[in-house]
């Protein structure tokens, strides 16, 4: 199930936050969104999900207009982790997993084997079977964010959304987390991850989208678009390889001043 942005402008008040967005997102591939902050990662993920209105341009998933799907059938194509792990609901983790099953169910229908299976499949995976009774709100940052992982992965979606996944996770969560979306993308579906460190990125991406002030910069192999002089460009500070990974290095002429 093939993910095309096509000429994708967005507006959000009066700014343009993005301009012209074209890209073939391919299944069984990672695709990293890399950008500095305000780039328009966020606003890319949440128009693909039909969360914010376009001004032009659409997004096909499979060759549907994302907007024009019914909202059951987009939740079980798109699976989503946005940026935050703030929490309304302070309910047991296991209860906020199982949530993830309502887009391939009736509303007042109860948990079949299926749904349990998927549960229990997502629960082991992000590691989090431990305190699966524990109230939400006593999770710590990382572990909240693991069972929301749990969530969109026990909706067995074709392609998962996820906004900054390692934020609030520790290196060997962070490690373990970008394994599982490359075996999530392994098992032939799509993923799209928006990253700010491109260590991780060079690690897990198959591809690289490269957007900067809501302008796509680049988009193809990782290995061609996490080119140092052009991350350079974009970011306003250099980047030297050390092994196989980008460390950046202060700018070259002080003045941190990004070249437009
Ligand atoms: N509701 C809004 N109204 C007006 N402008 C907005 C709104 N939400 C975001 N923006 C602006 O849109 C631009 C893109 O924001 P977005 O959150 O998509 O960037 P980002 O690349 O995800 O940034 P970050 O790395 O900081 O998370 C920014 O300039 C931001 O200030």
């Amino acid at each position: 199930m093939g993910l095309s942005i096509e000429g994708l402008t967005v507006w959000l008040g009066k700014r343009t936050v993005l301009d012209g967005i074209t890209a073939e997102l391919r299944p069984g591939r990672v695709t990293a969104l890399l950008g500095p902050n305000g780039a328009g990662k966020s606003s890319l993920l949440r128009a693909m999900l039909a969360l914010i209105a376009v001004e032009s341009g659409r997004v096909l998933l499979d060759g549907c207009d994302v907007t024009a799907l019914d909202p059951r059938t987009r939740a079980r194509w798109l699976g989503y982790l946005p940026q935050s792990a703030e929490l309304a609901w302070n309910i047991p983790a296991r209860s906020l997993v199982e949530l993830g099953r309502a887009p391939h169910r009736s509303p007042f229908a109860g948990l079949d084997e299926t749904d349990r299976a998927a549960i229990e499949r997502a629960m082991a995976l992000t590691d989090t079977v431990r305190f699966a009774d524990r109230l939400t709100h006593e999770l710590s940052g990382g572990e909240r964010a693991r069972v929301l992982l749990a969530r969109v992965l026990a909706g067995e979606p074709d392609w998962l959304l996820a906004d900054e996944p390692l934020a609030s996770l520790d290196p060997a969560h962070q490690l373990d987390m970008l394994g599982r979306l490359h075996g999530f993308a392994a098992e032939g579906r799509g993923v799209v991850v928006v990253l700010h460190d491109l260590s991780h990125a060079a690690r897990i991406a198959d591809d690289v989208l490269l957007l900067s002030e809501g302008r796509l910069v680049a988009f193809g192999p990782a290995a061609d678009v996490l080119e140092p002089e052009r991350l350079e460009q974009v970011y306003g500070v250099g980047f030297e390889r050390v092994g196989d990974v980008l460390v950046p290095t202060p700018p070259r002429n002080g003045e941190g001043d990004r070249a437009r």
